[in-house]
């Protein structure tokens, strides 16, 4: 057949090719872009996996994000600086460029589309014979002092319920942590149960005035409140409510300047969520003072408002629910409106309802992008007015001014405040190095003798109110740093003039040696791990490079809250982390963290240790409180070190002082471990992070101070002997670029140095695990009533000073 014919023919050949075989054509094209599929993604999976290097390897790459709302407010750290490439060296991450702090998009707020302003859901009849009241005590707590409250107010309703004359009425009172409860459960409407159950809201809440959860709790209140698609007045099936807060006169005199402003504010809020069913006035204690006998008025008051409620007589006259129509819902928004403008909590600003239209139209700005490819939520419910011109920001106040009580507490305790935030203290070791009695456990790990230390911070405010904190009380805290700010200069001259007054001072006490005197006044090392946050401080970088440029070593403590202050901070000799728990919830426990989003902030803080212990020394520092963090936590312990790879692990049993702070945290000398278990403790995670293949060992251990180091054999061990110490001279000058570091990049060229490029002389024989990590050198000296028993491992669970009968444990 000619070329040209079999040509004309093709196309229908294809044709009745297709048509016999199509079937099996489409099932094979289908199978084999399947195969192809399937193989692009295991190869990425694998490419992935394969990107982990080994621990010490330099040339990890990790992506750390950080979330615009972790940028500090009111300091000298700007938005391109934070990144992790802001070392005194060059690196080799790719951090996601923090996008300027932006306006907090609409919430969407589920719930049930509103049916009319004007006709609020009927409000619940209370049968006596039939219904039963379900009183709820609802509470926030964050440094615990209202939840105790609340948990013996839910104690004593309970027996009241069970005694009183209308007993059958009554269901058992349930109590709530507002916390851990769906808000949405609650408080869009009341929770769903038989019929025949009626709700009664008994509210229990402190006041901050920073944003804490409570603003998360006040902002879900008024965002269903000012939501079109839900009534107004939601919760009108309750068949009452009644709020308490507890607040702090000393801080706060009058309402005025904020006494119970957040109590205040969820009154209100519940008032129009309700319809107005405040079955009894809101109270208010001073938990200096008051407090106690406030709650027992309120509460007798309450129970009152219940009796009538189950005898049938409502909620009394000229309240909604006894028949008196509802006030309207304009004097509703005008009573709003007035509190706004008498400057009420500026984080609970909300939209004025005759705003809405233009709220409207400026959506599109406000609305985050990364949600406008889903289907658009409706949502007009934004609290943050754009209309009203906003008011001037206040002019920033002293941290802790002279007159405050705070600067007397911090004082009387031995505290020198320099400046106005910034605070040193001699510790008792270095007075008990000066006598030769010994150093603390940075000599027998790290080699630093505690005569030549300094204990400083230039933050004395932290974002966290731990239950172990022996300073708890004193030390002023908050989220954002919101104070007069010194120059580090001036904090750097005050600090180490303050140290060497005091160390001065200690030139007449019986036992100071000449030599050690002589040696003390010349400063060479900085613990800010003193009281509060130090990189909280704005010019933390500027106050490290002047210690350094004075060949001061610094080591660095933070509470692993602010990663984008982590991320921006310049090398330091060591730089620890605290780690409290293993776990979420225990960590919310231990630490009472003032941030809503603290886990998400620690585990970024661990993602960027992970990825600075390539240019330092990286420490966890694990604070063993029995009963809090220890039991059951190993394996969660070991999933933090396998995900930040730390080179050291200091486990320590947590001190106590015999203070009311410490006992009002719920802490004993229970919570204090034995070094027996804090030496158990450690072995258990030794062995967990072997048997999972990481290369840690215990190294070293000063049983004084109750205290055990873990440390990563391949890379502090010299000729397979620990080699802890640390080289300070050769810090100095790797940071001085006098000598050259070794870390290299993937073209194998010099970036910088490594920790191990600074690793010092061996850990001394003494100080290794099991020869109890005191220097032979030194005068053990026994406290009264504690001789030296058989074997050294006695239980040496309350090392310190005894004053006024407390027992007061020193740590650095
Ligand atoms: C950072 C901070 C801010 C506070 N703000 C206020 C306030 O604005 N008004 C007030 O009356 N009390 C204020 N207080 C006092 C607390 O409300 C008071 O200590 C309360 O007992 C804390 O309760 P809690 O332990 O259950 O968290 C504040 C306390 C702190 C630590
Ligand atoms: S982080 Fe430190 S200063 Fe802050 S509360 Fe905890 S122990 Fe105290």
């Amino acid at each position: 057949m000619p070329l040209t014919e079999l040509l004309d023919q093709l196309p229908a050949e294809l044709l009745l090719i297709w048509h016999t075989h199509r079937v099996p054509i489409l099932l094979s094209a289908v199978s084999f872009a399947a195969l192809i599929h399937l193989t692009i993604y295991l190869r990425t999976k694998r490419t992935k996996i394969s990107v982990s290097p080994a621990p010490s390897s330099p040339i990890e790459k990790i992506e750390i994000k950080l979330r615009p709302e972790w940028l500090p407010e009111n300091t000298t750290l700007v938005a391109p600086e934070l990144n992790l490439d802001n070392h005194a060296e060059d690196s080799n991450v790719v951090p996601e460029a923090p996008i300027a702090k932006v306006k907090k998009g609409p919430k969407t707020v589920k719930g049930k589309r509103k049916t009319s302003k004007k006709s609020p859901a009927p409000a619940p009849s209370f049968d006596h014979k039939v219904d039963k009241i379900q009183p709820i005590v609802f509470f926030q707590s964050l440094a615990g002092t209202t939840e105790r409250y609340a948990a013996a107010f839910e104690k004593v309703l309970t027996e009241w319920t069970l005694g009183c004359d209308q007993a059958s009425s009554f269901l058992e009172p349930q109590l709530q942590d507002l916390s851990y409860i769906e808000y949405d459960d609650y408080f869009i409407t009341p929770p769903k149960t038989e019929d025949n159950i009626k709700h009664f809201y008994i509210i229990l809440i402190p006041s901050y005035n920073i944003d804490t959860v409570l603003s998360t709790f006040l902002e879900n209140l008024q965002e269903t409140h000012n939501d079109f698609r839900i009534d107004t007045s939601p919760l009108n099936g309750l068949l009452g409510y009644s709020v308490f807060g507890f607040g702090d006169k000393e801080g706060w005199p009058t309402e005025e300047e904020g006494f119970c402003s957040q109590a205040r504010e969820v009154d209100k809020w519940m008032a129009r969520l309700t319809g107005r069913k405040r079955a009894y006035p809101l109270g208010m204690g001073d938990v200096k003072s008051d407090a106690e006998e406030r709650l027992v008025e309120w509460r007798v008051g309450v129970q009152e408002a219940l009796v009538e409620i189950a005898e049938g007589r409502g909620l009394g006259e000229g309240v909604p629910g006894s028949g008196d129509p509802a006030e309207s819902d304009e004097e509703d928004i005008e009573a709003a409106e007035d509190s706004d403008s008498e400057g009420s909590n500026p984080s609970n600003n909300r939209v004025k309802k005759t705003a809405r239209v233009d709220e409207i139209e400026d959506l599109g700005s406000m609305v985050d992008p990364s949600s406008t490819s889903s289907p658009i939520p409706i949502d007009f419910t934004s609290y943050k007015s754009t209309t009203k011109p906003s008011k001037a920001a206040p002019a920033p106040k002293e941290m802790v001014p002279t007159t405050s009580p705070t600067h007397a507490a911090l004082t009387k305790q031995g505290y020198t405040i320099i400046g106005s935030h910034s605070g040193v203290k001699i510790c008792r070791w270095t007075k008990s190095a000066l006598r030769g009695r010994g150093s603390c456990y940075k000599y027998s790990f790290y080699g630093i003798a505690s005569h030549l230390c300094m204990e400083a911070t230039p933050s004395l405010s932290c974002s966290n109110k731990c239950v172990f904190c022996w300073r708890h009380g004193t030390n002023p805290v908050g989220t954002t740093w919101r104070w007069v700010t010194d120059a580090p200069d001036l904090i750097f001259d005050g600090i180490t003039a303050a140290h060497y007054k005091k160390i001065k001072m200690m030139k007449g006490v019986p036992g100071v040696r000449a030599e050690r005197f002589a040696e003390a006044m010349r400063i060479r090392h900085c613990a800010l791990s003193l009281v509060g946050e130090p990189i909280f401080y704005p010019h933390i970088n500027e106050l490290l490079s002047i210690m350094h440029k004075n060949r001061i070593s610094t080591f660095l403590v933070c509470n692993a809250q602010h990663p984008a202050q982590l991320a921006s901070l310049i090398p330091v000799t060591q730089l620890y982390v605290s780690i409290d728990a293993s776990n979420k919830d225990s960590l919310r426990k231990i630490d009472r963290p003032l941030h809503r989003d603290f886990w998400e902030r620690f585990c970024a803080c661990l993602d960027i240790l992970r990825h600075r212990r390539f240019e330092q020394r990286t420490v966890f520092r694990l604070t063993l409180v029995k009963g809090f963090n220890m039991a059951d936590e190993v394996r969660g312990y070991a999933d933090l070190v396998e995900r930040a790879l730390p080179g050291f692990v200091e486990v320590k049993g947590v001190t106590y002082c015999g203070t009311s702070a410490a006992g009002s945290a719920g802490l004993t000398m229970q919570n204090v471990p034995f070094y027996e278990e804090v030496a158990a403790f450690v072995t258990a995670l030794a062995e967990e992070l072997r048997n999972r293949g990481l290369t840690y060992g215990i190294a070293a251990e000063h049983a004084h101070s109750c205290c055990v180091l873990l440390a990563d054999s391949t890379r502090f061990q010299r000729d397979g002997k620990w080699a802890t110490r640390i080289d300070f001279e050769r810090f100095y000058d790797l940071y001085e670029r006098k000598v050259q570091g070794t870390r290299v990049d993937e073209k194998g060229e010099v970036v910088g140095w490594r920790p191990e490029d600074y690793v010092g002389m061996e850990t001394p024989e003494w100080a290794l695990w099991g020869n109890g990590g005191f220097d032979p050198r030194d005068q053990r000296v026994w406290r009264k009533g504690k001789g030296k028993k058989d074997g050294e491992k006695e239980k040496e669970k309350d090392e310190g000073e005894v004053k006024g009968g407390n027992v007061r444990l020193v740590e650095i």
